[in-house]
């Protein structure tokens, strides 16, 4: 039998999945993602795309059922040994991953305010594979303990100190992608250049940046939620809280309701009034499509700006997640409009998608980085049981 840890990364509208030989860089024997939970999901995996033999509305819990029921079908002598989840929201309380035991899901319930599109579907995986496998040992690892090593007037606002001392501060999300990316800089830029000013745009349905000195963490566009920052699928990023002052006290929208503008019908999709999936507005000849991604570009421009003066100087740009792997178009009017910070793009390597999207002469240099945040949770995970 071969031993394995089983993956699962829930976020707002998908689930992806992996299983993972139970050592350290184990092979990846499965992978899959679910998409478009509470629309009509689909699963997408070695066997192709199919719908789920689910109602169109099933949501997270009920999908995660039927994945665990398929999972056990396919799994031919595979002994689950543990099981890594991705946490989106970690506190101030976790600086690393977690064995799951009650006390840690109370923790992780208390901070699912903070991240309500994300922390409930996470809890709805720990519950559902311990309903399966009760006997197996289930870790939480968290988006936000990456960015820990930021600091403090990075962590901080300027806000009354009693706040900060309570845990109103600047978290950061994507640490699990972060981390990723920061353990292949090396096999990528080298060894020395690994260790300099690197910004890395996330760039997924959720969207951030990260600065990153000695491949860790010295500022980020998140904050205390996953709301700001870049301009998102759904989500505004950077407004004036007076925006939000104005929507409940002179529109009379509720607290709820007010939050469903900035967190679900913002963004590319808000901007647009077509979609927030981005391969959608580019291959849309409406003026607003056009907007919607030209505030995208614009957005990014201007946290790399930001980055780059908190890092004083930048040595190198990554791009991964979604839009990032995959839009040639999009690297490219992001990294046209740096041309100021020493960026020389190489159009070619970056129509292609090389890894290095810049040429020889380029004093800040380009790439694009796949990243894996379940081979990141497996290795975490891996490195928990062991101890
Ligand atoms: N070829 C592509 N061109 C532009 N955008 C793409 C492409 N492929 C995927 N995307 C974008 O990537 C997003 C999903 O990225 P992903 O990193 O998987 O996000 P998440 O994990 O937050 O769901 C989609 O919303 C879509 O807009
Ligand atoms: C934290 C966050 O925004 O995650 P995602 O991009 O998966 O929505
Ligand atoms: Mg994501």
């Amino acid at each position: 039998m071969t031993k394995a840890i089983l993956v699962l990364n829930s976020g707002s509208s998908s689930i992806k999945y992996g299983l993972f030989k139970a050592e350290p860089g184990g092979e990846k024997l499965m992978r899959g993602v679910i998409e478009r939970i509470g629309a009509g999901a689909e699963i997408e995996d070695t066997r192709g795309r199919m719908s789920l033999p689910l109602p169109e509305t099933a949501g997270h819990m009920k999908v995660l059922q039927w994945l665990a029921a398929d999972l056990l079908e396919r799994l031919e002598d595979v002994e689950i040994v543990a099981a890594g989840h991705r946490v989106v929201h970690g506190g101030h309380e976790f600086g690393h991953s977690a064995l799951v035991n009650p006390e840690v899901i109370g923790q992780i319930l208390e901070l699912s305010p903070l991240a309500p599109a994300h922390q409930p579907h996470n809890l709805a995986g720990i519950a559902a594979l311990g309903q399966i496998w009760p006997e197996i040992p289930q870790v939480a690892c968290f988006d936000t303990a990456f960015h820990q090593t930021q600091p403090r007037l990075a962590q901080i606002y300027a806000l009354p100190r009693a706040l900060t001392e309570e845990g109103v501060l600047r978290y950061g999300f994507h640490g699990l992608s972060y981390d990723y990316i920061a353990s292949q800089l090396p096999k990528h830029l080298g060894a020395g250049a690994a260790e300099g000013r690197v910004i890395v745009l996330h760039l997924g349905h959720g969207a951030s940046v990260c600065a990153m000195h000695g491949r860790k963490s010295v500022a980020t566009s998140m904050g205390f939620t996953a709301l700001d920052g870049l301009v998102m699928g759904k989500r505004c990023g950077d407004i004036d809280p007076g925006v939000i002052f104005y929507l409940m006290r002179d529109k009379g929208l509720s607290l709820v309701e007010a939050e469903a503008v900035v967190s679900n019908e913002a963004g590319l999709l808000g901007v647009s009034g077509i979609s927030s999936d981005m391969r959608d507005l580019q291959s849309s000849d409406a003026p607003e499509a056009k907007e919607a991604i030209d505030l995208f570009v614009y957005s990014a421009v201007k946290q790399i700006g930001s980055m780059a003066a908190t890092l004083e100087g930048v040595d190198a740009i990554v791009f991964t997640a979604g839009i990032g792997e995959n839009s040639p178009e999009i690297r490219r009017k992001i990294l046209e409009r740096c041309c100021w910070l020493g960026v020389d793009l190489d159009v070619s390597a970056n129509a292609i998608g090389r890894p290095c999207l810049t040429t020889p002469q380029s004093r800040v240099s380009g790439w694009v980085i796949r990243t894996d945040e379940e081979r990141e949770i497996s290795e975490q995970t891996c490195a928990l049981i062991s101890k």
